[in-house]
């Protein structure tokens, strides 16, 4: 796989490759930043106001994600930035990532595989090891968007769940379709046995996932987050789950990210992690690079961008 490089060549552009598996320093970004014309960012750096300011030529800054919590796109506008993501085309593979979350997580399976792991095998599982059903259980989704609409259709097709959701504005075609029901926070955090973040992250709803909004879940509820780990407290979160005011958790995304060896929430019951893999299938991946490569192409043309933000 030449990663898109070919594309790039033939588009006549010069491209300079950070290789090095992890975000750059804000220091690091702009030392090696300075003189280019586009960006394509895969990961999460973070792309600030003094960034932009040190890039005089920057054009275009196409993302390799549908998030955007990591680009001021106020910077970007005030400068004259244009600024492209990757919707849609990772919908589905999002969306599964959280429906096995869900799914290992009533399970246990995380788990109960590193008991065997541990040469733990047991004929006859203790009762406390046992999972929970999901069928006709209530999922409540936070943020019920693209990848939201996506998980509620797997959940209600798959174990008939009921669906409630909070967003700002209502969702008419999930409401049509699956009977989705836009409720209060209160509502969701006191109803669902399952509750999945799908929002995008903002200085707003940052952290909202704390020790105070653990306490309204039911005791018996999972709590995912596929959405950035900046909507829960990691401490809260552990808290809880010891405390037994929820039941388990399904993260893909951590608070911080990357999450080290020794965190609790790996050893736990009830207790799945993944490391950010929400979108990461090789058909995914290659439909996200391809559109964001678009994207860059255009925005380097001074043409509107295919998917753009601003
Ligand atoms: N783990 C991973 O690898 C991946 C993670 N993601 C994350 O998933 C997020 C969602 O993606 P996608 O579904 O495509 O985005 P969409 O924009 O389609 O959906 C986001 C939804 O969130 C709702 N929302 C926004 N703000 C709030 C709020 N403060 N309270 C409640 N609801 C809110 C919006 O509705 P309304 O405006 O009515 O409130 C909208 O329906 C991304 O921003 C990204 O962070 C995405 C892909 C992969
Ligand atoms: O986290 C991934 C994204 O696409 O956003």
């Amino acid at each position: 796989m030449d990663f898109g490089m070919e594309r790039l060549h033939k588009a006549g552009i010069d491209v300079t490759v950070w290789e090095e598996d992890r975000n750059l320093t804000p220091e690091e970004l702009v030392a090696h930043c300075q003189k280019v014309d586009g960006l394509l960012n895969v990961g999460m750096n973070q792309l600030n106001r003094e960034l932009m300011a040190a890039c005089p030529n920057l054009k275009v800054i196409s993302l390799h994600s549908v998030g955007y919590d990591h680009v001021d796109l106020e910077a970007a506008k005030e400068l004259g930035i244009k600024v492209g993501n990757t919707p849609g085309v990772l919908t589905n593979a999002t969306a599964d990532t959280a429906f096995l979350l869900i799914q290992s997580v009533a399970r246990n399976a995380f788990y109960l595989n590193h008991q065997i792991l541990e040469d733990n095998w047991k004929a006859s599982q203790e009762i406390e090891n046992f999972g929970i059903e999901l069928r006709g259980k209530t999922l409540g989704i936070f943020g019920l968007g693209s990848i939201g609409f996506a998980l509620a259709k797997r959940c209600k097709a798959v174990f008939d769940m009921e669906i409630i959701y909070h967003n700002r504005g209502n969702n008419e075609e999930a409401e049509k379709l699956l009977g989705a029901r836009r409720v209060e926070l209160e509502e969701l955090l006191a109803e669902s046995d399952v509750i999945s973040i799908h929002a995008n992250l903002t200085t707003e709803n940052t952290g909202i996932f704390n020790d105070e909004v653990f306490q309204q879940m039911k005791q018996s509820a999972i709590f995912i987050n596929t959405a950035r780990g900046g909507f829960h407290n990691e401490l809260d979160l552990i808290l809880a789950l010891q405390k037994k005011h929820i039941w388990g958790a399904g993260l893909d995304v951590t608070n911080p990210e990357p999450m080290h060896a020794d965190n609790p929430l790996l050893t736990m019951p009830h207790v799945c992690v993944l490391p950010h893999i929400g979108s990461a299938t090789l058909e995914t991946r290659t439909a996200m690079l391809d559109l964001a490569i678009d994207n860059l192409i255009a925005g380097l043309n001074g043409k509107p961008l295919k998917t753009e933000l601003i």
